[in-house]
Protein backbone atom coordinates (compact mmCIF):
# COMPACT_ATOMS: atom_id res chain seq x y z
CA UNK A 1 0.00 0.00 0.00
CA UNK A 2 1.17 3.40 -0.76
CA UNK A 3 0.02 6.63 0.94
CA UNK A 4 -0.11 9.52 -1.11
CA UNK A 5 -0.76 13.26 -0.49
CA UNK A 6 -1.58 15.22 -2.89
CA UNK A 7 -1.66 19.00 -2.60
CA UNK A 8 -2.73 20.21 -6.47
CA UNK A 9 -2.45 24.06 -5.23
CA UNK A 10 -3.64 26.85 -7.65
CA UNK A 11 -3.96 27.66 -11.07
CA UNK A 12 -3.55 24.63 -13.34
CA UNK A 13 -2.22 22.67 -10.32
CA UNK A 14 -5.48 20.93 -9.33
CA UNK A 15 -6.01 20.07 -13.46
CA UNK A 16 -2.30 18.50 -13.61
CA UNK A 17 -2.78 17.13 -10.65
CA UNK A 18 -6.14 15.53 -11.25
CA UNK A 19 -3.99 13.49 -14.17
CA UNK A 20 -1.63 11.81 -12.30
CA UNK A 21 -3.63 10.74 -9.89
CA UNK A 22 -5.54 8.80 -13.34
CA UNK A 23 -2.08 7.50 -13.45
CA UNK A 24 -2.00 6.25 -10.06
CA UNK A 25 -5.78 4.82 -9.99
CA UNK A 26 -4.84 2.78 -13.95
CA UNK A 27 -1.47 1.70 -11.94
CA UNK A 28 -3.23 0.31 -8.96
CA UNK A 29 -6.09 -1.20 -11.08
CA UNK A 30 -2.99 -2.95 -13.18
CA UNK A 31 -0.42 -4.19 -10.56
CA UNK A 32 -3.70 -4.64 -7.80
CA UNK A 33 -1.69 -2.51 -5.30
CA UNK A 34 -3.58 -0.34 -3.10
CA UNK A 35 -2.78 3.36 -3.70
CA UNK A 36 -4.43 5.72 -0.51
CA UNK A 37 -4.88 9.22 -2.27
CA UNK A 38 -5.59 12.26 0.67
CA UNK A 39 -5.78 15.66 -0.94
CA UNK A 40 -4.67 18.68 1.24
CA UNK A 41 -5.38 22.59 0.30
CA UNK A 42 -2.18 23.88 -0.20
CA UNK A 43 -1.25 28.01 -1.37
CA UNK A 44 -3.69 30.30 -2.64
CA UNK A 45 -6.43 27.62 -1.98
CA UNK A 46 -5.91 26.71 1.57
CA UNK A 47 -5.32 30.78 1.96
CA UNK A 48 -9.20 31.20 0.60
CA UNK A 49 -10.25 28.52 3.16
CA UNK A 50 -8.31 28.79 6.28
CA UNK A 51 -6.66 32.48 5.73
CA UNK A 52 -3.23 30.21 6.18
CA UNK A 53 -1.37 29.45 3.16
CA UNK A 54 0.53 25.66 4.43
CA UNK A 55 -1.87 25.28 7.93
CA UNK A 56 -0.52 22.82 10.27
CA UNK A 57 -2.97 20.01 9.22
CA UNK A 58 -1.54 19.98 5.70
CA UNK A 59 2.34 20.08 6.91
CA UNK A 60 1.24 17.09 9.72
CA UNK A 61 -0.32 14.96 6.59
CA UNK A 62 2.93 15.61 4.57
CA UNK A 63 5.07 14.14 7.28
CA UNK A 64 2.52 11.33 7.54
CA UNK A 65 2.56 9.65 3.92
CA UNK A 66 5.06 8.16 1.76
CA UNK A 67 5.31 10.55 -0.72
CA UNK A 68 3.58 14.15 -1.44
CA UNK A 69 2.21 15.21 -4.70
CA UNK A 70 2.48 18.88 -5.51
CA UNK A 71 1.07 21.02 -8.31
CA UNK A 72 2.08 24.44 -8.36
CA UNK A 73 0.73 27.74 -6.34
CA UNK A 74 0.72 31.09 -7.14
CA UNK A 75 -1.44 33.47 -8.85
CA UNK A 76 -2.58 37.56 -9.14
CA UNK A 77 -4.83 36.88 -6.52
CA UNK A 78 -2.11 36.54 -3.74
CA UNK A 79 0.90 38.59 -5.29
CA UNK A 80 0.02 42.09 -3.41
CA UNK A 81 0.13 40.08 -0.17
CA UNK A 82 2.86 41.14 1.85
CA UNK A 83 5.95 38.83 0.71
CA UNK A 84 5.52 36.32 4.03
CA UNK A 85 2.24 35.06 3.22
CA UNK A 86 2.38 35.08 -0.45
CA UNK A 87 1.73 31.10 -1.75
CA UNK A 88 5.55 30.73 -2.43
CA UNK A 89 6.61 31.92 0.37
CA UNK A 90 4.57 28.17 2.27
CA UNK A 91 6.42 26.45 -0.65
CA UNK A 92 9.81 27.42 0.84
CA UNK A 93 8.02 26.63 3.88
CA UNK A 94 7.29 23.47 3.28
CA UNK A 95 10.30 22.22 1.51
CA UNK A 96 12.26 23.50 4.55
CA UNK A 97 9.80 21.82 7.05
CA UNK A 98 10.46 18.64 5.48
CA UNK A 99 14.12 19.31 5.23
CA UNK A 100 14.38 18.78 0.91
CA UNK A 101 17.17 19.81 0.21
CA UNK A 102 18.03 18.42 -2.85
CA UNK A 103 15.87 19.23 -5.94
CA UNK A 104 16.77 16.24 -8.79
CA UNK A 105 15.33 17.97 -12.05
CA UNK A 106 16.16 15.90 -15.01
CA UNK A 107 16.11 17.60 -18.73
CA UNK A 108 15.55 14.46 -21.15
CA UNK A 109 14.69 15.06 -24.76
CA UNK A 110 11.60 12.69 -25.97
CA UNK A 111 12.20 11.59 -29.70
CA UNK A 112 8.71 12.34 -30.88
CA UNK A 113 9.51 16.09 -29.31
CA UNK A 114 12.81 17.00 -31.16
CA UNK A 115 10.78 19.28 -33.28
CA UNK A 116 8.61 21.11 -30.33
CA UNK A 117 12.02 22.76 -29.13
CA UNK A 118 12.97 25.97 -29.97
CA UNK A 119 16.11 24.92 -30.78
CA UNK A 120 17.63 23.16 -33.83
CA UNK A 121 16.99 19.27 -33.30
CA UNK A 122 20.63 18.41 -34.15
CA UNK A 123 21.27 20.39 -31.07
CA UNK A 124 18.81 18.68 -28.53
CA UNK A 125 18.72 15.35 -29.86
CA UNK A 126 19.98 12.93 -27.09
CA UNK A 127 19.70 15.16 -24.47
CA UNK A 128 19.89 13.87 -21.12
CA UNK A 129 20.95 15.53 -18.19
CA UNK A 130 19.95 15.92 -14.45
CA UNK A 131 20.02 19.00 -12.46
CA UNK A 132 20.94 18.81 -8.46
CA UNK A 133 19.32 21.90 -7.46
CA UNK A 134 19.87 22.77 -3.52
CA UNK A 135 16.90 23.52 -2.45
CA UNK A 136 16.64 24.52 1.71
CA UNK A 137 19.56 27.14 1.63
CA UNK A 138 21.19 30.08 0.04
CA UNK A 139 19.83 33.62 -1.03
CA UNK A 140 16.05 31.91 -1.04
CA UNK A 141 16.57 31.79 3.21
CA UNK A 142 19.78 33.71 4.20
CA UNK A 143 19.10 36.49 6.97
CA UNK A 144 18.88 39.45 6.93
CA UNK A 145 16.11 39.86 4.26
CA UNK A 146 13.67 42.67 3.44
CA UNK A 147 13.04 46.01 1.48
CA UNK A 148 11.82 49.59 2.44
CA UNK A 149 11.39 52.40 0.59
CA UNK A 150 14.76 52.73 -0.70
CA UNK A 151 16.72 49.54 0.04
CA UNK A 152 16.27 46.18 -0.66
CA UNK A 153 18.76 43.33 0.81
CA UNK A 154 18.86 39.41 0.92
CA UNK A 155 21.55 37.58 2.00
CA UNK A 156 23.16 34.07 -0.09
CA UNK A 157 24.92 31.99 2.83
CA UNK A 158 26.03 28.15 2.28
CA UNK A 159 27.42 26.42 5.30
CA UNK A 160 29.53 23.72 4.46
CA UNK A 161 27.50 20.62 5.46
CA UNK A 162 24.59 21.92 2.88
CA UNK A 163 27.09 22.21 0.03
CA UNK A 164 28.67 18.85 0.77
CA UNK A 165 25.35 16.98 1.77
CA UNK A 166 24.05 17.84 -2.30
CA UNK A 167 27.37 17.32 -3.66
CA UNK A 168 27.59 13.85 -2.71
CA UNK A 169 24.25 13.13 -3.81
CA UNK A 170 25.05 14.55 -7.17
CA UNK A 171 28.68 12.29 -7.44
CA UNK A 172 26.92 9.16 -6.22
CA UNK A 173 23.91 9.61 -9.06
CA UNK A 174 26.82 10.66 -11.59
CA UNK A 175 28.29 6.95 -10.98
CA UNK A 176 25.19 5.26 -12.08
CA UNK A 177 25.34 7.70 -15.30
CA UNK A 178 28.00 8.93 -17.42
CA UNK A 179 29.98 9.70 -14.88
CA UNK A 180 30.21 13.70 -15.05
CA UNK A 181 29.81 16.07 -12.54
CA UNK A 182 29.78 20.21 -13.83
CA UNK A 183 29.70 22.24 -10.57
CA UNK A 184 27.62 25.67 -11.56
CA UNK A 185 28.81 28.89 -9.60
CA UNK A 186 29.70 32.21 -9.63
CA UNK A 187 33.03 32.20 -7.53
CA UNK A 188 35.08 34.70 -9.95
CA UNK A 189 32.58 37.27 -7.91
CA UNK A 190 30.68 35.77 -4.56
CA UNK A 191 32.64 34.62 -1.79
CA UNK A 192 29.51 32.36 -0.97
CA UNK A 193 30.60 30.53 -4.47
CA UNK A 194 33.65 30.20 -3.55
CA UNK A 195 33.17 27.92 -0.59
CA UNK A 196 30.70 26.17 -2.58
CA UNK A 197 33.68 25.64 -5.23
CA UNK A 198 36.35 24.63 -2.30
CA UNK A 199 33.78 22.26 -0.94
CA UNK A 200 32.99 20.35 -3.87
CA UNK A 201 36.50 19.87 -4.42
CA UNK A 202 37.10 18.62 -1.34
CA UNK A 203 34.47 16.17 -1.64
CA UNK A 204 35.68 14.88 -5.30
CA UNK A 205 38.49 13.03 -3.58
CA UNK A 206 36.15 10.48 -2.20
CA UNK A 207 35.05 10.35 -5.77
CA UNK A 208 38.15 10.34 -8.07
CA UNK A 209 36.42 8.11 -10.80
CA UNK A 210 34.38 10.80 -11.63
CA UNK A 211 35.24 13.78 -13.57
CA UNK A 212 34.75 17.00 -11.93
CA UNK A 213 34.34 20.70 -13.70
CA UNK A 214 33.75 23.84 -12.86
CA UNK A 215 31.61 26.71 -14.72
CA UNK A 216 30.39 29.87 -14.13
CA UNK A 217 26.71 30.07 -13.95
CA UNK A 218 26.09 33.48 -16.71
CA UNK A 219 28.72 30.64 -18.94
CA UNK A 220 26.43 27.73 -18.00
CA UNK A 221 23.16 29.34 -19.20
CA UNK A 222 24.87 29.58 -22.44
CA UNK A 223 26.03 26.42 -23.03
CA UNK A 224 23.09 24.49 -21.78
CA UNK A 225 21.50 26.09 -24.83
CA UNK A 226 24.72 25.93 -27.27
CA UNK A 227 25.38 22.02 -26.46
CA UNK A 228 22.74 20.45 -23.95
CA UNK A 229 24.46 16.89 -24.72
CA UNK A 230 27.89 17.97 -23.20
CA UNK A 231 26.36 17.76 -19.52
CA UNK A 232 25.39 14.73 -17.28
CA UNK A 233 25.26 15.63 -13.71
CA UNK A 234 24.87 19.54 -12.89
CA UNK A 235 25.20 20.21 -8.99
CA UNK A 236 24.28 23.79 -8.15
CA UNK A 237 23.13 26.15 -6.16
CA UNK A 238 19.12 27.17 -5.04
CA UNK A 239 18.40 30.26 -7.65
CA UNK A 240 20.82 29.30 -10.50
CA UNK A 241 19.68 26.14 -10.49
CA UNK A 242 15.96 27.83 -10.36
CA UNK A 243 17.01 29.43 -13.80
CA UNK A 244 19.22 26.95 -15.24
CA UNK A 245 16.14 24.33 -14.88
CA UNK A 246 13.40 26.58 -16.61
CA UNK A 247 16.44 27.09 -19.90
CA UNK A 248 16.66 23.09 -19.71
CA UNK A 249 12.65 23.36 -20.06
CA UNK A 250 13.11 24.69 -23.76
CA UNK A 251 15.18 22.20 -24.78
CA UNK A 252 12.47 19.52 -24.06
CA UNK A 253 9.96 21.53 -25.85
CA UNK A 254 7.75 23.22 -23.00
CA UNK A 255 7.83 23.55 -19.33
CA UNK A 256 4.98 21.52 -19.14
CA UNK A 257 7.05 18.92 -19.70
CA UNK A 258 10.14 18.58 -16.95
CA UNK A 259 8.86 16.69 -13.51
CA UNK A 260 11.10 16.80 -10.29
CA UNK A 261 11.84 15.22 -7.14
CA UNK A 262 12.78 17.12 -3.56
CA UNK A 263 14.20 14.91 -1.61
CA UNK A 264 15.60 14.51 2.34
CA UNK A 265 16.90 11.93 4.24
CA UNK A 266 13.04 11.50 5.75
CA UNK A 267 10.61 12.83 2.86
CA UNK A 268 9.74 13.56 -0.59
CA UNK A 269 7.77 15.47 -2.69
CA UNK A 270 7.27 15.35 -6.39
CA UNK A 271 6.34 18.67 -8.04
CA UNK A 272 6.38 19.64 -11.94
CA UNK A 273 9.11 22.51 -12.25
CA UNK A 274 6.83 24.84 -13.75
CA UNK A 275 4.34 27.36 -12.14
CA UNK A 276 0.33 27.99 -11.65
CA UNK A 277 0.39 29.33 -14.96
CA UNK A 278 -2.67 32.13 -14.63
CA UNK A 279 -2.55 32.60 -18.32
CA UNK A 280 -4.35 29.37 -19.25
CA UNK A 281 -5.54 27.79 -15.81
CA UNK A 282 -9.06 26.32 -15.78
CA UNK A 283 -8.91 26.15 -19.14
CA UNK A 284 -8.22 22.38 -19.74
CA UNK A 285 -5.08 23.56 -21.81
CA UNK A 286 -1.60 22.52 -19.46
CA UNK A 287 0.60 19.50 -20.41
CA UNK A 288 0.47 17.54 -17.59
CA UNK A 289 2.92 15.13 -18.39
CA UNK A 290 5.57 17.05 -15.92
CA UNK A 291 3.56 16.08 -13.28
CA UNK A 292 2.74 12.54 -14.37
CA UNK A 293 6.32 12.35 -14.99
CA UNK A 294 6.74 13.15 -11.25
CA UNK A 295 4.80 9.93 -10.39
CA UNK A 296 7.51 7.71 -12.43
CA UNK A 297 10.33 9.87 -10.17
CA UNK A 298 7.96 8.81 -7.06
CA UNK A 299 7.60 4.95 -8.13
CA UNK A 300 11.89 5.54 -8.86
CA UNK A 301 12.93 7.22 -5.59
CA UNK A 302 10.37 7.01 -2.96
CA UNK A 303 8.74 3.44 -4.05
CA UNK A 304 11.85 1.93 -5.43
CA UNK A 305 10.19 0.24 -8.45
CA UNK A 306 11.81 1.27 -11.26
CA UNK A 307 9.92 -0.74 -13.73
CA UNK A 308 6.79 1.22 -12.72
CA UNK A 309 9.10 4.09 -13.37
CA UNK A 310 9.91 2.80 -16.77
CA UNK A 311 6.33 1.86 -17.39
CA UNK A 312 5.26 5.64 -17.01
CA UNK A 313 7.89 7.12 -19.04
CA UNK A 314 7.36 4.36 -21.64
CA UNK A 315 3.46 5.64 -21.68
CA UNK A 316 4.05 9.18 -21.77
CA UNK A 317 6.78 8.28 -25.22
CA UNK A 318 3.88 6.08 -26.66
CA UNK A 319 1.32 8.91 -26.04
CA UNK A 320 3.45 11.84 -27.70
CA UNK A 321 4.40 8.88 -30.83
CA UNK A 322 1.17 8.73 -31.48
CA UNK A 323 1.20 12.30 -32.34
CA UNK A 324 -1.17 13.53 -28.82
CA UNK A 325 0.19 17.10 -28.17
CA UNK A 326 -0.97 19.92 -25.66
CA UNK A 327 -0.94 23.75 -27.03
CA UNK A 328 2.57 23.96 -25.60
CA UNK A 329 4.43 21.33 -27.55
CA UNK A 330 2.03 21.96 -30.38
CA UNK A 331 3.64 23.05 -34.03
CA UNK A 332 1.71 24.21 -36.66
CA UNK A 333 -1.38 22.32 -37.93
CA UNK A 334 -0.72 19.42 -35.30
CA UNK A 335 -4.10 18.68 -33.67
CA UNK A 336 -4.39 20.28 -30.34
CA UNK A 337 -5.98 18.51 -27.29
CA UNK A 338 -6.77 19.16 -23.66
CA UNK A 339 -5.36 18.15 -20.57
CA UNK A 340 -8.13 15.49 -20.04
CA UNK A 341 -7.49 14.09 -23.57
CA UNK A 342 -3.54 13.95 -22.77
CA UNK A 343 -4.04 12.17 -19.49
CA UNK A 344 -6.33 9.60 -20.53
CA UNK A 345 -4.27 8.27 -23.57
CA UNK A 346 -1.69 7.86 -21.08
CA UNK A 347 -3.68 6.20 -19.13
CA UNK A 348 -4.70 4.06 -22.17
CA UNK A 349 -0.97 3.64 -23.46
CA UNK A 350 -0.31 2.11 -19.77
CA UNK A 351 -2.61 -1.15 -20.67
CA UNK A 352 -4.93 -2.70 -18.45
N1 LIG B 1 6.54 25.24 -7.93
C1 LIG B 1 5.63 26.19 -8.01
O1 LIG B 1 4.60 26.10 -7.41
C2 LIG B 1 5.89 27.37 -8.90
C3 LIG B 1 6.91 27.37 -9.84
C4 LIG B 1 7.08 28.49 -10.66
C5 LIG B 1 6.23 29.57 -10.54
N2 LIG B 1 5.24 29.53 -9.60
C6 LIG B 1 4.25 30.60 -9.50
O2 LIG B 1 3.34 30.46 -10.61
C7 LIG B 1 2.85 31.76 -10.97
C8 LIG B 1 3.08 32.00 -12.46
O3 LIG B 1 4.48 32.09 -12.70
P1 LIG B 1 5.16 32.19 -14.14
O4 LIG B 1 4.14 32.62 -15.12
O5 LIG B 1 6.40 32.93 -13.98
O6 LIG B 1 5.62 30.68 -14.46
P2 LIG B 1 4.77 29.43 -14.96
O7 LIG B 1 5.69 28.27 -14.94
O8 LIG B 1 3.51 29.29 -14.18
O9 LIG B 1 4.38 29.78 -16.47
C9 LIG B 1 5.32 30.22 -17.44
C10 LIG B 1 4.77 29.97 -18.85
O10 LIG B 1 4.80 28.57 -19.11
C11 LIG B 1 3.51 28.07 -19.39
N3 LIG B 1 3.34 26.79 -18.72
C12 LIG B 1 3.76 26.46 -17.47
N4 LIG B 1 3.39 25.21 -17.17
C13 LIG B 1 2.72 24.73 -18.23
C14 LIG B 1 2.07 23.49 -18.52
N5 LIG B 1 2.06 22.48 -17.64
N6 LIG B 1 1.47 23.36 -19.71
C15 LIG B 1 1.49 24.35 -20.62
N7 LIG B 1 2.08 25.55 -20.43
C16 LIG B 1 2.68 25.73 -19.23
C17 LIG B 1 2.53 29.11 -18.84
O11 LIG B 1 1.30 29.09 -19.52
C18 LIG B 1 3.31 30.40 -19.01
O12 LIG B 1 3.12 30.92 -20.29
C19 LIG B 1 3.56 32.76 -10.06
O13 LIG B 1 2.71 33.04 -8.99
C20 LIG B 1 4.79 32.01 -9.60
O14 LIG B 1 5.31 32.45 -8.38
C21 LIG B 1 5.04 28.45 -8.80
C1 LIG C 1 7.59 29.59 -6.90
C2 LIG C 1 9.03 29.60 -6.52
C3 LIG C 1 9.17 29.79 -5.04
C4 LIG C 1 9.77 28.32 -6.97
C5 LIG C 1 11.26 28.46 -6.70
O1 LIG C 1 11.85 29.48 -7.05
O2 LIG C 1 11.82 27.51 -6.15
C6 LIG C 1 9.60 27.91 -8.41
O3 LIG C 1 10.11 28.83 -9.32
C7 LIG C 1 10.21 26.54 -8.63
O4 LIG C 1 11.04 26.41 -9.52
O5 LIG C 1 9.81 25.59 -7.93
MG1 LIG D 1 11.28 27.96 -10.87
Amino acid sequence: MYKIVSIPGDGIGPEVVAGAVSVLEQLSRKHGFEIVIEEHPFGGASWELHGEMLTQATLDACRNCDAVLLGAVGGPKWESLPHEHKPEAALLKIRKELQLFANLRPAKVYDALIDASSLKADVVRGTDFLVFRELTGGIYFGQPRGFDENRGWNTMVYERYEVERIARLAFETARKRKGKVVSIDKANVLEVSQLWRNVVHELHKEFADVELSDMYVDNAAMQIVRNPKQFDVIVTSNLFGDILSDIAGMITGSLGMLPSASIGTKYALYEPIHGSAPDIASQNKANPIATIASVAMMFEHSFKVPEIAREIEQAIESALASGCRTADIANTGDRVISTTEMTEAIVRHLGA
